[in-house]
């Protein structure tokens, strides 16, 4: 059991590295596993769990995959795929799972999910991705907590998502790519993840047009060829280190940040009282004012990211006044509210609007981390609370955000990151 320990009171300054996208790699190894030959290489691949259990889940359906972690690079050779098996024992640990199973129906014909993990957020279909396969001629069967999807050649199809899901379009752009003629998919999702997957399918030789349009057509290929590139910035991880100079009133320099994709979200931390100044290809953010109330609404990019809602909550603890928070994109995502609470935090949930009511000064304790975000955002509310905040489970800030403790100390914080045992708790 991997637990965080802060405390509360410095004000953060220095240089924070923005790590690599989670939500870009992920499906960049999915799509590693569409090339019949040759090795594909990732670069600035983020040293995080989840990254850790996609390796082993490419290794067990056979891929030979090499996790350089101090090169922050990813060597990964599909020649030889084996088992349309996605084992439930990694597959339940992360939803990168869902992101393998284009490769598997064009490479072996099926696909076999033994289990899909990801945070727990609550309901997360995947109608989206099983009716277009279906469209593009597959079979679905599910069957309890087993999914078996079959395919012969994929043929081209007009496809549409209800809602832009994010990795519903890259799994549909995913089958598009080796299916037979040409695909449409409507109402795609803009996320720049999705963009920077595109711009490496493109690479290895896939014909995509409309990528950002919310209209994508593909024309299948016969066959994709490894690849080398360079993951884009995780723009979730430049908003938690944006928050945690927010939130202590400091000053950090983010390298490897891209402030273009905050969306919506640089514009409320404005709001706050944050400001951002890029200076060449550094982005700096300070924040000297007194924190401002907010109202937050969720929505798909370049809406404010639902990812960042947990950690905006943390912050508005501390805003003068009552902020307004409506999540729209997951039935679930307030689980952080009650262990804000705990820390003294005044938060009301109502179904899927929270108010916060700031300023609400915040004494640490031990507090459950729920999903990732929420984990997070318990990190930078103990950042400001009085005396030591212990957040477990740790593993879920560890599956999407590398080396926390030692990024956050970098900038003047006290953060551990401890392994507990049982008799420890
Ligand atoms: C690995 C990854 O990239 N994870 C991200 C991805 O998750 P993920 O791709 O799972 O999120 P989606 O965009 O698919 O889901 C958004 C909403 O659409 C609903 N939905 C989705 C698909 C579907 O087939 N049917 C359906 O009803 C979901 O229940 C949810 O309410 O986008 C989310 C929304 O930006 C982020 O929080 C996650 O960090
Ligand atoms: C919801 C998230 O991740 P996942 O989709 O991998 O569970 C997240 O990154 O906050």
């Amino acid at each position: 059991m991997v637990r965080y320990r802060v405390r509360g009171g410095n004000v953060l300054r220095g240089t924070a590295f923005i790590q690599g996208a989670k939500n870009a790699v992920l499906p960049m190894i999915g799509a590693a596993l569409l090339a019949t030959e040759g090795r594909t290489v990732l670069r600035n691949v983020p040293v995080i769990e989840d990254v850790r259990r996609a390796v082993e889940l490419a290794q067990a359906v056979g891929a030979t995959v090499e996790f350089h972690e101090s090169e922050r690079t990813l060597v990964i050779d599909a020649s030889r795929l084996t088992s349309p098996v996605l084992p439930a024992a990694i597959a339940n640990r992360f939803r990168g799972t869902v992101l393998f199973v284009p490769a598997l129906l064009h490479r072996l014909g099926e696909a076999v999910i033994e289990g899909i993990g990801g945070c727990n957020l609550g309901s997360r279909n995947l109608d989206f991705h099983y009716n277009g396969y279906k469209r593009l001629g597959a079979v679905v069967n599910e069957q309890e907590s087993v999914i078996h999807i079959k395919a012969g050649k994929l043929v081209g199809a007009p496809l549409y998502l209800d809602t832009p899901s994010h990795t519903g379009t890259e799994n549909l752009v995913m089958a598009a790519t080796l299916a037979k003629g040409t695909t449409v998919i409507e109402n795609a999702a803009l996320e720049p993840e999705v963009l920077d997957v595109i711009a490496m399918l493109t690479r290895m030789g896939a014909k995509i047009r409309g990528g950002g349009t919310g209209f994508i057509t593909v024309e299948g290929v016969e066959n994709l060829k490894a690849v080398e590139h360079t993951v884009m910035p995780d723009r979730l991880d430049a908003g938690v280190f944006a928050m945690a100079a927010a939130i202590t009133g400091g000053e950090v320099t983010l390298v490897g940040a891209e402030l273009q994709h905050l969306g919506v979200v640089r514009w409320k931390l404005e709001q706050m009282g944050v400001e951002f100044e890029t200076n060449g290809a550094v982005l700096h953010v300070r924040r000297e004012k007194p924190l401002r109330p907010i109202n937050v609404i969720t929505d798909t990019y370049p809406g404010f990211a639902t990812d960042l809602q947990s950690p905006i909550m943390a912050v508005a603890c501390l805003a003068d006044g009552t902020s307004y928070i409506h999540e729209r994109i997951f039935d679930g995502r307030f689980a952080l509210a009650g262990e804000l609470n705990k820390m003294g935090a005044k938060i009301e949930v109502q179904g899927s609007r929270a108010v916060v009511h700031g300023p609400t000064p915040l004494r640490g304790t031990q507090v459950t981390a729920h999903d990732l975000r929420s984990g997070i955002a318990l990190v930078l509310a103990g950042l400001v609370a009085e005396g030591e905040t212990v957040i477990e489970s740790g593993y879920l800030i560890d599956r999407g955000h590398s080396a926390v403790a030692e990024r956050m100390r970098a900038l003047g914080a006290n953060v551990e990151r401890e392994i507990s045992t049982p008799a420890d708790r």
